[in-house]
């Protein structure tokens, strides 16, 4: 049985209904699949039954793409890529699964079809309940054309949709990525399938997305070697009839980026990106159409949703250049990056309040140290949290100096927090923030830096307590237990006033202001359980060694531990 696979985007066109994006990835069913997909589309489109339920004004639509596509058993390419790149593009993806494929890295050791009626059932299934809401909704199939795909040829002539007025399956926009040579060379189409894919398929289509192999095999089998060879295989299987063609040069002979070329019909547009070096490249092809798929779901033009697609792929290729799944040859991305990278950091633990070193600029310059050696030393004294509190530094160089701070505190495992600026937490990826009661509120910062940073506040009362914990606050900072000349007129609260903070809430507490050598144990020996631990700027930083005077307050706290057991 000679297979075709491909993928498709549909984008119903009809006005004034916004653009409704349909992703076709890589899968298995019979050409009668998609025209029954196509014709039950169509039907949802002008059907009551099928029409987008009433909805209240309270609830949130979100974009959703319906991926009518096979399953990859190792999770990178097919209807798993699709997922995870609607996901990763926050896109929801409903699923109709045409083929269920046994694979691995090392390569494809079972095809299951799933039987036409089946996939059918499945569209109706989604198309009925989750439907046309045609400002949302978004298809998505990867279909591989069997024995059969002669079934339907004359659909188009069959189907009374299709003729009725208004209805012209043109006005539903399709986005074929055909899958006719797989990224590992293997040919996936014979050539007496062509034929129905250039009559059928492309004239259908928005966009088009072959790499150099399958362009050139819907054009007979021209060579492809440079650019110019690939703006010409645009313009020549646009004339086929598809809006939109992107050609992917991936495995363009001789050259130093990855050069894809847009064609619109008018103009053309080369995306270039530099080449990632990696065997971890299966479903790159699944990911892009997945993405141009979500970009449209969420309102793209095609152009801005190519452009945004290609970057992705880009990104997830080289967050995944080194990872290892499997033991075959050629490996799956990682689409899901920013939630890895959520995974990669340590969870907060409240011990790392215990000897919690917050630098100052003022006393990095007075002592001729760069804050980056200020971080050091405390690490090598045994800090077990470190906050920049840099209020006199440049933007740049603050994010700079994060950065730098950042890979030493990884290296020991000890979270690095910003104060005050959630941006430069954000743009260094730093763990977390700790923010006063003039900043941003907590609220507001655990919005803007999700689930898993750590956001520390600074409290002087249970009210303010209270709102740490309402706001998604990790812990709270509380003081100045003593008068300080670190910050400016600031309220000294004492051993009670720490006090009363801690047992108002359960966040973890570490105290700070005048606290050093002389009085750490007192402050710790208040014995309130959730007292973590000692925040401390001069005692550490005002000193000519700051890993002396770490080790030396790391001492005094263990003792007072002793102490209080
Ligand atoms: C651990 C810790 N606690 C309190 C503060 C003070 O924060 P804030 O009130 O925002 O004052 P500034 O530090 O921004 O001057 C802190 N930085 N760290
Ligand atoms: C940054 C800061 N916040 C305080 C608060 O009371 O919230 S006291 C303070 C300064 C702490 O510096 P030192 O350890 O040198 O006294
Ligand atoms: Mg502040």
């Amino acid at each position: 049985m000679e297979h075709l696979c491909f993928q498709v985007l549909s984008t119903s066109f009809f006005t004034p209904k916004p653009q409704i994006p349909v992703l076709l990835s890589p899968g298995a069913a019979s050409i009668k699949s998609i025209h029954q997909y196509r014709y039950l589309y169509l039907k949802a489109m002008q059907d009551d039954k099928f029409s987008t339920p009433p909805c209240d004004e309270s609830k949130v639509r979100v974009p959703h793409v319906l991926t009518v596509a096979g399953s990859d058993s190792g999770g990178g390419a097919g209807i798993q890529a699709d997922i995870k790149a609607c996901a990763a593009r926050g896109v929801y993806c409903s699923t109709v699964i045409t083929a269920v494929t046994a694979q691995n890295t090392v390569g494809v050791q079972g095809v299951n079809i799933v039987p036409e009626d089946f996939v059918a059932e499945q569209l109706r299934s989604v198309l009925s309940d989750m439907p046309p809401n045609v400002s949302i909704l978004h298809h998505s199939t990867k279909i591989v054309l069997g024995e059969n795909r002669h079934a339907s040829v004359n659909w188009h002539s069959e189907n009374p949709l299709s003729k009725s007025e208004g209805i012209s399956p043109y006005k539903t926009a399709l986005v074929v990525d055909p899958v006719m040579v797989s990224t590992s060379g293997h040919t996936l189409a014979g050539p007496s399938i062509l034929d129905s894919f250039r009559e059928e398929l492309l004239p259908m289509a928005d966009i088009v997305t072959p790499n150099l192999k399958e362009a050139s095999a819907l054009l007979g089998g021209v060579p492809l070697e440079t650019i110019a060879d690939m703006r010409s295989a645009a313009k020549a299987i646009h004339d086929i009839g598809p809006r939109n063609v992107l050609v992917k040069g991936g495995d363009l002979p001789a050259s130093l980026d990855a050069v894809d070329v847009f064609y619109d019909g008018n103009d053309f547009y080369e995306f270039r990106s530099s080449r990632i070096m990696t065997p971890n490249t299966h479903g790159t092809g699944c990911t892009l159409a997945s993405t141009v798929a979500a970009e449209l779901a969420k309102g793209s033009q095609m152009l801005s949703a190519v452009k945004v697609a290609k970057r992705y792929v880009e990104a997830v290729l080289s967050y995944s250049k080194n990872i290892a799944i499997g033991g075959g040859c050629q490996g799956p991305m990682d689409h899901l990056l920013k939630l890895k990278s959520n995974i990669e950091r340590r969870p907060f633990d409240p011990c790392d309040l215990f000897l919690y070193a917050v630098t100052d600029s003022r006393m990095n310059k007075k002592w001729g140290r760069s804050i980056v050696d200020a971080v050091k030393a405390a690490i090598e004294g045994g800090a077990s949290i470190i906050q920049l509190r840099e209020k006199e530094v440049e933007t740049g160089d603050f994010l700079e100096a994060a950065k730098a701070c950042l890979k030493i505190c990884r290296v020991h495992g000890v979270p690095l927090l910003i104060n005050d600026r959630i941006d430069v937490a954000l743009a260094s990826d730093a763990d977390g923030v700790h923010i006063g009661q003039s900043d941003m509120p907590a609220h507001v910062a655990r919005a803007l830096l999700g689930p898993d940073k750590i956001i520390g506040v600074s409290c002087k009362t249970p009210e303010h307590a209270q709102q740490a914990w309402i706001d998604g606050a990790d812990y709270i900072g509380s003081g100045g237990v003593y008068p300080t000349n670190t910050k400016e007129n600031n309220k000294t609260i004492g051993l009670d006033g720490l006090k009363t903070v801690c047992v108002s809430s359960k966040l973890p507490v570490v105290a700070i202001g005048g606290i050093g050598m002389s009085n750490a144990q007192a402050v710790m020996r208040l014995g309130v359980p959730n007292l973590k631990g000692v925040a401390v700027v001069s005692a550490l930083f005002d000193r000519e060694c700051v890993m002396t005077e770490t080790r030396k307050l790391l001492e005094v706290l263990k003792e007072s531990t002793k102490i209080a057991k």
